[in-house]
C-alpha cells in the first residue's frame, strides 16, 4: 500500500502550520522527514495516521494493505510507550489481544517479531530490566507484530544515546533488507536520515513547505557509518536546512 499525499494544508488558530505538502511514500521504502523545530513534521505524521484530518488537500492509501495486515498504519514513539507491568512478550501480545489474537496464533507472531528483532531470550523480561535501545526494539517489534502497512516513526531513536543510536540503525537496516517494510521516519537527525532514508523530505519553517526531496539510491546495507559520499549528502541536507533553522530558532525565542 503506497500513501499519496495531494496539496496537504493545515493552519492552527489561524497559524498557518503545513502548506502545499504534495508527497508520494512508496510501499517499501523508508521516507525521512527533517525540517526546523515546529515545522509541522510530527503534524504531517499524524495527518498520515489518520489522528487528525488536514484543512486542506487529501491523504489517500492507495492500494490494499500487507495479508495478514491488522493495523495499516501504526506508530513507533520516542519514548516506547510499553506498559511497565507487562514482560516484553506480554507488551507485544497486548496489540494482538486488541484484534483477538491469542494462543498458538499469537505465540507464533511474537515468537517471529522476537526473533527478527533480536529480542527472543528476552521473552521474559520486564521494561524496568532493559536498557533504552532494548526498549524500543521491543516497541519496534511490537509494531512490526501487527504487520503494518507504513510504520510511522516520530523520533524513534532520539531519547537514546549516540552509540546506541548507532546500533539501533544497524538494526532497523538489518531488519529492512530481510523484510522490506515501509516507514515514514521523523528526524532531527540527519545523520539518521542519509543513513535510513530512501527519500528524505526537507521542510522549510513555518508554515511546513517541501523545500526539496533528495533521493538516496545507495542500497541501505551499503551505507556505512562515517561513508563519505553520506557526510557529503548530510552536509548538502544541512546546508538546504542552516537559514531556515536559525530563523525557526528566532522565532521560538521571541514568543
Ligand atoms: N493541536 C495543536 N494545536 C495548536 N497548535 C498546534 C497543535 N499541534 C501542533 N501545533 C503547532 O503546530 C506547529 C507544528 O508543530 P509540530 O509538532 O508538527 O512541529 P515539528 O516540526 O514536529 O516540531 P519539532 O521538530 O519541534 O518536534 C507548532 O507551532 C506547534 O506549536
Amino acid at each position: 500500500m503506497d500513501i499519496r499525499l495531494s496539496a496537504v494544508g493545515h493552519a492552527y488558530d489561524n497559524v498557518a502550520v503545513l502548506s502545499d505538502i504534495t508527497l508520494d511514500i512508496p510501499s517499501g521504502k523508508i521516507v525521512c522527514i527533517v525540517g526546523p523545530s515546529g515545522c509541522g513534521k510530527s503534524t504531517l505524521l499524524r495527518f498520515i495516521g489518520g489522528l487528525e484530518r488536514p484543512a486542506a488537500g487529501e491523504v489517500l492509501q492507495v492500494g490494499q494493505p500487507p495479508e495478514g495486515c491488522l493495523n495499516p498504519l501504526t506508530y513507533v514513539f520516542q519514548d516506547f510507550a510499553l506498559l511497565p507491568w507487562r514482560t516484553v512478550r506480554g507488551n507485544i501480545s497486548l496489540v494482538l489481544e486488541d484484534h483477538g489474537i491469542r494462543g498458538t496464533a499469537a505465540a507464533r507472531i511474537i515468537d517471529d517479531v522476537l526473533a527478527r528483532t533480536k529480542l527472543s531470550e528476552f521473552a521474559g523480561a520486564l521494561p524496568k530490566q532493559l536498557s533504552g535501545g532494548m526498549k524500543q526494539r521491543v516497541a519496534i517489534a511490537r509494531a512490526l507484530a501487527v504487520n503494518p502497512a507504513v510504520m510511522l516513526m516520530d523520533e524513534p531513536l532520539s531519547a537514546l544515546d549516540s552509540q546506541t543510536r548507532e546500533l539501533l540503525m544497524d538494526d532497523l537496516v538489518a531488519l529492512w533488507t530481510r523484510t522490506p517494510f515501509t516507514a515514514v521516519y521523523v528526524t532531527h537527525n540527519l545523520a539518521e536520515a542519509v543513513r535510513l532514508g530512501h527519500a528524505i523530505v526537507v521542510l522549510s519553517r513555518r508554515p511546513g513547505q517541501i523545500r526539496e526531496i533528495v533521493h538516496l539510491d545507495t542500497p541501505l546495507a551499503e551505507r556505512a557509518f562515517g561513508d563519505a559520499d553520506l557526510e557529503q549528502k548530510q552536509k548538502y541536507l544541512w546546508q538546504l536546512m542552516r537559514d531556515e533553522a536559525r530563523a525557526a530558532d528566532a522565532e521560538l525565542m521571541n514568543v
